[in-house]
């Protein structure tokens, strides 16, 4: 089965709200909402995937910074089954609007709604690590390589 490394960034507002999105047409979980990110190329490191993907889905900046958890998840049941590692980690905004580039849709949920929304299934443990506030570790800048295989 294939498998993806993905990287995926938990944004809050002075709301305590979680900015979500939808995936859109002829994406693999087309309709599901997601946190935003993408898959590890090559040689990156967390840090540079996290940063390229919001700029490149979102024209915006954001700044990693703290290690949230990571989830594995199988997808047996689609039409290309594919497995999954995903680290999130919470990420500070910089300069952008959070435009929609790729998605459908945005919303920001307060974290005690969380588990109302129809997330990828990949993305439910990281839900359950957002809400208990557990499991997180701080990862300033120079922590995350060596966070990166927790
Ligand atoms: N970004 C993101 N992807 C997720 C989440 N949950 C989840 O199962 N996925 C899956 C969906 C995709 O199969 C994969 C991420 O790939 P992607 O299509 O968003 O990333 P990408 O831009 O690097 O990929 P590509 O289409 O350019 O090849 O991970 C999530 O919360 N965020």
């Amino acid at each position: 089965m294939k498998h993806v490394e993905v990287v995926c960034a938990v944004i809050r507002n002075d709301k305590n709200e979680i900015f979500c999105c939808k995936r859109g047409p002829g994406r693999a979980l087309e309709g599901y909402w997601e946190f935003p990110g993408g898959k590890v190329e090559a040689n990156e490191t967390h840090e540079e995937t996290i940063v390229r993907e919001i700029k490149e889905e979102l024209n915006t900046i954001i700044e990693p910074i703290r290690y949230v958890g990571v989830s594995n998840h199988e997808y047996t049941d689609l039409n290309k089954p594919f497995s999954i590692t995903m680290y999130a980690y919470e990420c500070k905004l910089i300069q952008g609007e959070l435009e929609l580039t790729e998605h459908t849709e945005k919303i920001w949920v307060k974290v005690e709604d969380l588990k109302k929304i129809d997330f990828a299934a990949a993305d439910l443990p990281i839900v359950g690590m957002i809400k208990k506030d557990k499991n997180y570790k701080l990862c300033w800048k120079n922590e995350y390589r060596e966070l990166k295989w927790d």
